[in-house]
């Protein structure tokens, strides 16, 4: 429903270019929750630029529901910006106004009746959670409340569309992951496709089914987010993955497991259900080596368990090597080798 087609946008400042956004090709499905990540100066906020009509390409094409943003008339353009809503990092709500006002605003400009801004402004209200802040002015909130408001706002006008400017940066993470299952929410339970950017690795994992990552402008790896998170191939999203996931304890630690009697360290890391732990014991019993698990973590991505364990084993070297090439077979397991440098 959002498609990107080779496109760029170039700023000119003096007689310098700044290539914002680079032949960029990409598409956000209907019903998406599509985030793209990249460090500051990516280019993120510009391609959202494109999607809510603040900018024009310099080349390429941006097409919402196949309709070439372009060929459109100011008219139709107008028209279009109402069926996307927008949130900020920063909430940009209105300090003057109520909880209330805030929310009830977009449907004033669009002169809905009285009587039909107070029903909806408490039906929004009452979906992000804050009937009873409606007289409350943004001062009197959390950053959390105040995001919430600007939910509901963004929502007024039924949007088909909701982007995100990096709307949780400003929180912390309890706060991040109450806006985030209420993005979820907006999405699931009200059908609207959200585009987001970040650069918070956390907030692809835990509500993007899609991800772009984008460095110098350019679109460097797109993809299915499970996919992406365990197959990263270019190193700046390995740096991203990196961030949530560190896969294996430091050096320090290694060394000292080693000197301690820890010989046979071993990275396991799998995909799918917990069914792998009781063939990992039946594999260890059977040849009667142990294991204890000493560093790792278990994640849930778009409903898929993702274990990265590290693991001692303690027995015979013939034995543990048996048991290790029978797992070889079931999960995928390499030794950890000790960095002597
Ligand atoms: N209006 C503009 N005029 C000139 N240069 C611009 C303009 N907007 C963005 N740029 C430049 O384009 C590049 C991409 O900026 P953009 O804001 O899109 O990146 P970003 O990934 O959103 O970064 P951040 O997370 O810091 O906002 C930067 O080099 C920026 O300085």
């Amino acid at each position: 429903m959002i498609e990107f087609l080779d496109v760029s946008k170039t700023f000119k400042i003096a007689k310098r270019e700044v290539h914002a956004v680079r032949n960029v090709s990409l598409t956000v499905n209907k019903g998406d929750i599509f985030g793209v990540i990249g460090f500051s100066g990516a280019g993120k906020s510009t391609l959202l630029r494109l999607v809510n009509l603040l900018e024009a390409p310099t080349s390429g094409m941006v097409k919402i529901n196949d309709t070439d943003l372009a060929s459109l008339s100011a008219k139709d353009l107008r028209q279009l910006r109402r069926r996307i809503g927008m949130i900020f990092q920063n909430f940009n709500l209105f300090s003057s106004r109520t909880v209330a006002g805030n929310v009830a605003y977009p449907l004033k400009l669009e002169g809905v009746p009285k009587a039909e801004i107070e029903r909806r402004t408490a039906e929004l209200l009452e979906f992000v959670g804050l009937s009873d802040k409606a007289k409350n002015f943004p001062e009197q909130l959390s950053g959390g409340q105040k995001q919430r408001v600007g939910i509901a706002r963004a929502l007024a006008t039924n949007p088909e569309i909701l982007i995100c400017d990096e709307a949780t940066s400003a929180l912390d993470p309890e706060t991040t992951a109450d806006i985030l299952k209420l993005l979820k929410r907006v999405n699931k339970e009200l059908g609207i496709t959200v585009l987001l950017i970040t650069h918070e690795m956390n907030v692809i994992t835990t509500i993007c089914n899609r991800v772009a990552v984008m460095e110098n402008g350019e679109v460097i790896e797109l993809g299915d987010v499970l996919d992406v998170f365990t197959k990263p191939e270019h190193p700046t999203t390995q740096r991203f993955i990196e961030s949530v996931n560190k896969d294996l304890p430091s050096a320090e630690l290694l060394k000292e497991w080693h000197a301690a009697g820890d010989k046979h360290i071993y990275q396991v890391t799998y995909t799918g259900g917990a069914t792998n732990q009781p063939l990992l014991s039946q594999v260890t019993q059977k040849y009667d080596v142990h294991f204890n698990i000493v560093y790792g973590s278990v994640r849930e991505i778009q409903g898929n368990l993702l274990g990265n364990l590290v693991l001692s084993f303690k027995g015979d070297q013939d034995k543990v090597s048996k048991a290790i090439q029978e797992l070889q077979a079931i999960v995928d397991i390499k030794e950890v080798i000790l960095d002597e440098s």
